[in-house]
């Protein structure tokens, strides 16, 4: 459910930018909006005199119900209602390969937060994304247990397709769809039925190729993207089109694209993203990191300012890297 005091605080000019199909409920119900820019939903409410509700038979505690219930429909019915609802998510611990209890008590991720996930080669990083596209309840081999907002999450979340708690970017991505990308993209955007689909269409594409190192076009066939076009777009695709809370991903660093540019364009104020990475880039990238030891999570490390002096450092060095690999893309003699 949408919250009723976000809807109650914004701005009737807020409320016609975020949801344009506001606006509708105002025209049904024959109530003007015109010079109510600024007044809150609330205020527009309180605004009319005695006499006009009298005469006009206004209820305005019914019109607010009212006026909720409509906006949940709507949501609803256009795949995003909760979806930009959470705003933590609590891992409580489980047990690791040995069955031993995990380090930690809980830990919880709040909304705007990057948190990488570390550790050796099939430690259990996979693992505890996988709990929490699961919204695991001490139903997996960890035990682990996933709440969103502090409370067990409705089993709702696991069998939606188009309104999703969460969005993975996953290691292996095989396309096994006979689709050009300006398919592949619509397919997408109608399936979110946005309004401006063909602007939204350009801004995946503008998107994927400034990620990826090799352009490519709209009648590329999916199939013939490299492993770094096919990683680009779908990045771009989660990015632009994705309305769920919390994105997951699995290792970035092999795709041959811009991988800081890439996460600054999933990263977002509304969301909460996990990333297992061997990088120290994009480690460091993180607000915080999770260790992982034989299947459990051993420690949580905050990054301190230290780190951060090394994240510069790594910048250096990334930049100086993907220039080389340009260079040797051109077929240059490469220098420093
Ligand atoms: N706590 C646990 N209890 C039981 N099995 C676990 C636990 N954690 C992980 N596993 C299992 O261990 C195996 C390896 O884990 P996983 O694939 O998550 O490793 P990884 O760290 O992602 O490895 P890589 O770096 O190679 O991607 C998987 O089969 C996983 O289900």
């Amino acid at each position: 459910m949408i919250n009723i005091k976000e809807i109650e605080e914004m701005k009737i000019k807020e409320l016609e930018k975020k949801y344009p199909f506001a606006v509708s409920f105002f025209e049904n119900n024959h109530l003007n909006l015109e010079g109510y820019d600024e007044y809150t939903f609330e205020q527009y409410l309180n605004h009319f005199t005695e006499e006009e509700i009298e005469e006009w038979a206004i209820d305005i505690e019914r019109m607010k119900v009212d006026f909720i219930v409509y906006m949940n429909q709507m949501l609803a019915f256009l795949g995003i209602k909760e979806a930009d609802q959470v705003n933590s998510l609590t891992i409580i611990a489980g047990k690791d390969k040995y069955r031993e209890k995990e380090h930690f008590e809980t830990f919880t991720i709040h909304k705007g937060e990057i948190v990488s996930i570390v550790g050796p080669t099939g430690s259990g990083k996979s693992r505890l994304l996988a709990d929490i596209e699961w919204t695991a309840n001490k139903d997996t081999p960890t035990e682990r247990r996933i709440l969103i907002n502090d409370e067990i999450p409705d089993k709702k979340w696991r069998f939606s397709s188009s309104n999703k708690l969460v969005a993975q970017l996953s290691q292996n991505m095989n396309f096994v769809m006979d689709l050009t990308v300006m398919e592949f993209i619509e397919l997408h955007a109608k399936s979110r039925m946005i309004q401006n689909e063909q602007e939204v269409i350009k801004k995946i594409i503008d998107a994927a190729n400034h990620l990826a190192g090799e352009k490519f076009d709209l009648d590329t066939p999916i199939t013939s993207l490299s492993g770094g076009q096919s990683r680009a777009l779908m990045i771009a695709d989660t990015a632009i089109l994705s309305t769920s809370p919390i994105v997951l991903i699995d290792e970035i660093e092999n795709a041959g694209i811009d991988r800081k540019r890439a996460l600054n364009l999933l990263i977002n104020e509304e969301k909460i993203v996990l990333m297992a990475t061997h990088d120290p880039t994009l480690a460091l990238m993180a607000d915080k990191r999770i260790v992982i030891k034989n299947g459990g999570i051993h420690k949580v490390i905050q990054t301190n300012d230290r780190e951060k002096e090394v994240l510069v450092e790594l910048e250096k060095m990334d930049k100086m890297i993907s220039t080389f690999r340009a260079d040797l893309r051109k077929g240059e003699i490469l220098k420093k």
